[in-house]
Order: structure tokens, then C-alpha cells, then sequence
């Protein structure tokens, strides 16, 4: 099947699997804005810590286009340390208090009582990129606060992850490891409908495996789930695309966002939320027979 046709085929059966998060349908290509709240994030760090200053760029985003919001309060970056539970709520909760009413709200996070404490703020999904495995009771968390789960795959913690990252077959071993993880959410109670999908690129991962799985993306609608694509700024945009500054790798990032787009994913989640949202609208537009 041509990779155009089964995007089709695919986002039409993502489509079904009814994910609703604050009425988002996964028919369409949904931008999530991401807000980092932390002081050593690898590419905004420290720049959205004040609180009035994370509100302003929450709604900047939603204003140029983010239709969901990913609110991280630990840096995931290779190296990078854990954050505590009560630093890492202290960091979160008030932010989704205050901007819970400008679009649903993600919580990026690998630890069960932040989840608790940002789904009772106002969150409407959690995102963790440690899929389940970081803490062994996200699964029950998930499952009793009933909102949508991201689940990422990551080859090892930040500390460790891009020392020696192998696989047998990249695409086939992060795509069994994903349908173990929807198979851990739905044991602890979790339907199908509620569950997303993210190979994690850049954890774990070298540049070959990043390519090697952005190649053929759409093979993860076999799974049954919304896919998440988190690439926005990430190393391998910096070297293929020449941009050493992580800020400037927006343009790389609207390529492969693109690119992804073709194939069927749904959600992208993105630092430059201007810049991919005209990308997304001029592709829209091209897709678009009636236009
Ligand atoms: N689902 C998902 N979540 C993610 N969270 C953080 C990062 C890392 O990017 P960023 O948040 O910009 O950096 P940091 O982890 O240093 O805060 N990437 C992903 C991703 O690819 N997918």
C-alpha cells in the first residue's frame, strides 16, 4: 500500500479509536505546545519558571495554534537529573491551575503522585516517557484519574540512555515494546481509547534509529493508537540541518513534522508553535481538493 494511502487508512482508524481529549479528535494533525517549567531543559530551560512568564507563553502558543499543552517540570535530557515529587508538583500544579481554561493540559511526567497531583489541577492527560516503567504505580494512576496516557518508548534513563543504545531491529523492537506497554495500561485498567503511542525519539536512540523509525512512522497505527511524535528540536535536527543552536532548529523541525504528517501522525509536540502551525496549514491547504 503507498505510504499515502495507508496514512489515510491509518489516521482514518485513529479517528475511531475516539480519543477525545477536551473534545480533540485525532482526525487531523493537532499541534501540542510544550512549556517547560524547569530550570535545565535542553533547549528552553529556565526561560518559563515564573510563573506569570509560563502563563504568558501557555497562551502565546494556544494564540499561534497549540491546541493541547505539555507542561514538563524534569528535564528528560540525556544526563539530566531526577527531580523530586514535591519540587516537580511545586512546579506543575499551580502553572495547570492557571492555564487549564486556555486548552486541555498535559502532564509530562514519569512519577504516579505528580500525575495525581496535576490531573487534580486541571490536567487532562498524562504524558509519560517512560511508559509505564519508571514508577509502577503510574498504571493504577492513570487508570483511576480516567484521562488519555502517552505512552513513550525510551531505551534506558536519561543518565545512561545514549551511551551504547542498540536494537535488534529498531523499528520492530520499539514497536513490540509499545504493544507491551498498551498491554500493562489496559491490565491496570485503562481502555484502549484512552491510550497514545510515542517511539521517543532521541531516548535512547542514535541518529540512525532516530531516521530509521521517522522512515517508517506509520507502521505504529498498527497498534491502535494515536501516535505522539516529540522531534521538535532535538539533536539529529541540529546536525543533519547544520543548527547548533537548539532554538534554531525550528525549520528542520517543520520538515520532519511534515514528513510525519504524511504519514498519518497525529499529534506533534513542538516548541515553535507559530512556525508549524503555518506549515501544517499550508499542507492542509495542499491536501485540501476542494481548496
Ligand atoms: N511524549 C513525549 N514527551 C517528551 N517529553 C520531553 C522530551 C524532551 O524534549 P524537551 O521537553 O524539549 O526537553 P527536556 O526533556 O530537556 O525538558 N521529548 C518528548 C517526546 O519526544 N515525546
Amino acid at each position: 500500500i503507498a505510504p499515502e494511502v495507508l496514512a489515510r487508512l491509518s489516521s482514518a482508524r485513529a479517528a475511531l479509536c475516539g480519543l477525545t481529549m477536551g473534545g480533540l479528535t485525532m482526525d487531523r494533525p493537532r499541534i501540542m505546545g510544550i512549556l517547560n517549567v524547569t530550570p535545565d531543559s535542553f533547549s528552553d530551560g529556565g526561560l518559563f519558571t515564573d510563573p506569570l512568564g509560563a502563563v504568558n507563553h501557555a497562551r502565546r502558543m494556544v494564540t499561534e495554534g497549540a491546541e493541547i499543552l505539555d507542561i514538563g517540570g524534569e528535564s528528560t535530557r540525556p544526563g539530566a537529573a531526577v527531580v523530586g515529587i514535591e519540587d516537580e508538583i511545586a512546579r506543575t500544579a499551580p502553572i495547570i491551575a492557571a492555564i487549564r481554561d486556555l486548552a486541555p493540559v498535559s502532564i509530562d511526567t514519569r512519577k504516579a503522585r505528580v500525575a495525581g497531583a496535576a490531573v487534580a489541577a486541571g490536567a487532562a492527560m498524562i504524558n509519560d516517557v517512560s511508559g509505564l516503567a519508571f514508577d509502577p504505580l503510574m498504571a493504577t494512576e492513570v487508570a483511576r484519574a480516567g484521562v488519555p496516557v502517552c505512552v513513550m518508548h525510551a531505551q534506558g534513563t536519561p543518565d545512561v540512555m545514549q551511551q551504547d543504545p542498540r536494537y535488534g531491529d529498531v523499528l520492530l523492537d520499539v514497536f513490540d515494546a509499545l504493544a507491551a506497554m498498551i498491554g500493562v495500561a489496559r491490565a491496570a485498567g485503562v481502555p484502549q481509547e484512552r491510550i497514545v503511542v510515542d517511539p521517543g525519539i532521541g531516548f535512547g536512540k542514535t541518529q540512525a534509529h532516530n531516521l530509521a523509525l521517522l522512515r517508517r512512522i506509520g507502521l505504529f497505527h498498527d497498534l491502535g493508537c494515536p501516535i505522539l511524535l516529540g522531534v521538535s528540536r532535538k539533536r539529529f535536527i541540529g546536525t543533519i540541518g547544520g543548527a547548533a543552536d537548539a532554538a534554531a532548529r525550528g525549520p528542520g523541525t517543520l520538515a520532519v513534522t511534515l514528513a510525519a504528517v504524511a504519514q498519518g501522525v497525529q499529534i506533534h509536540r513542538v516548541h515553535d508553535v507559530g512556525m508549524i502551525a503555518q506549515g501544517l496549514r499550508l499542507w492542509q491547504a495542499l491536501g485540501d481538493k476542494a481548496g
